[in-house]
Order: C-alpha cells, then sequence, then structure tokens
C-alpha cells in the first residue's frame, strides 16, 4: 500500500465506515449460515416488540435475509398490547391471570378480529415489501393447531385449598398438525401464523403466542425457537440478566415468584420445547435491532438460552 492511499483499518475507507470489521462480520457469518442452511427456526414476535416502526422493518429485514439465506423462518406473532388497545376503545375489561388473558366470548372475537386481522396481514405487508414471500394464516388454517380449553388451577391465599381458574376461551394445544406449515416452508413461503385454535367442536380459542410458537416448534422438530420480548431476556431477583438458565433453576424461579406474569408461559413454553428435543431455545431483547441476526449469525448472542439440566 502506498503511503497516500488510505489505511483499511481506519475509521472510513473508500466511503466504508470501519470496513475491516464489517468485513470480518459478514466472514464470520459463514458457519452460522450452513449450520441453519434448510434448518427450521420458529420465531416468536411479540406485540411488545412491534410497537416501533423502525424496529418492525429490522425485524421484517431479518426474516427476508433468512429465507434469502436458505433458512426456513417461521413466524408466530402476538399481539397483547394492540388487543387491549382494541378492548379498551370498545369499552371492554382486560384482565390476566398467570400471564394469560381472561377470554369471554366478546373477547375472543376482539382477539381473533386483531392477531388474524391487522397484525398477521401488517407482518406479511411489511415482509412482502422487502422482497420476502409471506403468507398469513391462523392456527386454524389446515387444523393446524387443535386446541381444547385450558384448565388451570390456583392456590387460593385465604384457605389454601385449590381451586379451578376459568380462563374463558383460552385454549392449550391439543394437536398440532404442522403440515400446513410445512408446505409454505418447503415452497420457499415464509409462514407468519396467528396463535388461534380450533377445538374439535369448532370453538375458536385464544392462545397465548408464546405457548403456541414452543408447540409449533415442537411439532416441527426446528432447530431453534427464538422468543422475542421487550427485556433483556430473564431477569434475576435483582434485575440482572441471566444468560444461561437450566429447566429447574427455571422452574423453581416461576415457583419462588422470580418469574411472573407474561414470562412465565414463555418459560413453560421453553422447558416443554426442550423436552421434545428442540436445542438452543433463547428468549431474547427484541428491542436490539436486529436481534434475529445477531442470534442465529453471530456469536454474540442477545438473551437467555434455556438449557437442559
Ligand atoms: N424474571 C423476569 N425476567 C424478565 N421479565 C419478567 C420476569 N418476570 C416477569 N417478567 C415480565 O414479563 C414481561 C414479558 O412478557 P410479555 O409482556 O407477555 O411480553 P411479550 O408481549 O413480548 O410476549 C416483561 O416485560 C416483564 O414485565
Ligand atoms: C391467552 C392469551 O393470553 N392470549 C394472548 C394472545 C396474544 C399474545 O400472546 O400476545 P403477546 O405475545 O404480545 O403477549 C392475548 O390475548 O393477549
Amino acid at each position: 500500500m502506498s503511503a497516500a492511499e488510505p489505511d483499511p483499518n481506519e475509521e472510513f475507507y473508500r466511503g466504508l465506515r470501519k470496513p475491516s470489521i464489517a468485513a470480518e462480520i459478514l466472514s464470520e457469518a459463514l458457519p452460522y449460515m450452513q449450520r441453519y442452511d434448510q434448518a427450521t427456526v420458529v420465531i416468536k414476535y411479540g406485540g411488545h416488540a412491534m410497537g416501533d416502526a423502525k424496529l418492525a422493518e429490522s425485524f421484517a429485514r431479518d426474516i427476508v435475509m433468512l429465507e434469502q439465506a436458505s433458512v426456513k423462518p417461521v413466524v408466530v406473532h402476538g399481539g397483547g398490547p394492540q388487543i387491549a388497545k382494541l378492548l379498551n376503545r370498545l369499552g371492554i375489561k382486560s384482565e390476566f391471570s398467570g400471564g394469560l388473558r381472561v377470554t369471554d366470548a366478546a373477547t375472543v372475537e376482539v382477539v381473533e378480529m386483531v392477531l388474524a386481522g391487522s397484525i398477521n396481514k401488517g407482518i406479511v405487508a411489511e415482509i412482502n415489501a422487502l422482497g420476502g414471500h409471506a403468507c398469513g394464516i391462523s392456527g386454524k388454517d389446515g387444523n393446524l393447531m387443535i386446541a381444547k380449553k385450558l384448565t388451570r388451577t390456583e392456590i387460593d391465599p385465604d384457605s389454601a385449598i385449590e381451586r379451578v381458574v376459568d380462563l374463558g376461551f383460552v385454549g392449550d394445544p391439543e394437536e398440532v398438525n404442522p403440515r400446513i406449515v410445512q408446505v409454505l416452508a418447503e415452497n420457499e413461503i415464509i409462514p407468519v401464523v396467528a396463535p388461534l385454535g380450533l377445538a374439535r367442536d369448532g370453538t375458536t380459542y385464544n392462545i397465548n403466542a408464546d405457548t403456541f410458537a414452543s408447540a409449533l416448534a415442537g411439532a416441527l422438530k426446528a432447530k431453534r425457537l427464538l422468543l422475542l420480548t421487550d427485556v433483556a431476556g430473564v431477569l434475576d431477583q435483582n434485575k440482572k440478566l441471566i444468560h444461561r438458565l437450566t429447566v429447574s433453576q427455571a422452574r423453581a424461579m416461576i415457583a419462588d415468584g422470580t418469574i411472573t406474569g407474561g414470562m412465565i408461559p414463555k418459560v413453560e413454553g421453553c422447558i416443554s420445547v426442550i423436552k421434545q428435543g428442540v436445542e438452543g431455545v433463547v428468549i431474547l431483547d427484541g428491542r436490539v435491532p436486529h436481534a434475529v441476526l445477531l442470534e442465529l449469525f453471530t456469536e454474540h448472542g442477545v438473551g437467555t438460552l434455556i438449557e437442559r439440566d
């Protein structure tokens, strides 16, 4: 290199910012791209993570990039805050129990309208506008998710007696028929799935999106399950991020109340998926731009990895 020529390690070189670092990062992706070639990766995109337009675009871009890199992404989305907003406008009260929305007949109608309507089609539009090929479905299509009414019990704090909590039309995955998702993915179409289920008698059920994504990842025998949320990952009692968590540590944190609310179905879903043999189950920060790419294609994972004992 002549003395007059700029150094590629400088801050700027031929208009590129830190070119040697950019090249290194791109090149570092090779083994990861090879690892995930043709692999099914289920990505749960939480309602909180989709609040910001820029972040929504960065998420869609990551999904298109995965498609381009021959990964088979399957997107399952939530929409809790967006459902709450419409319920509020309609004067219907939102109530949660153990991280799940208590869902009466009027609420399930709104849930379906929001999840299978504006949110599902919005994500599809965002991906397709960036050159991807996405198709929006719900768990009701192709009998993807057969659900039954969720039964949950809790200990009454006053009497210490176990009681049944009626959550209304909240569904529990009973049988997953992943063919519709496989047909789309095998034809290079990205399935974008709204977390609704149908009971055998035709009743529509509202399924927590983390629970849905976990059941689907298990049925697809996915290589990875990524749950994107609005916190750094699972936090300990001092609000510090836990990078790795075993199944029994996670269970203990639910039992002692360190994990509460919406984090409960996430962690429970991760535990069930690990039991079904999916490796690499991660709860990660959807507020970090390109969180999906960072997690899959670099050494720098962002979040909490849940692993077997
Ligand atoms: N131990 C914990 N670590 C991290 N978050 C927790 C924990 N316990 C409860 N949470 C709550 O869980 C929330 C994430 O769940 P949720 O609101 O359902 O998100 P999403 O819409 O992304 O599914 C966090 O914002 C936090 O308030
Ligand atoms: C039963 C139940 O709680 N269903 C959820 C489904 C959407 C969801 O899970 O959305 P997030 O991932 O954004 O929280 C709900 O009604 O809010």
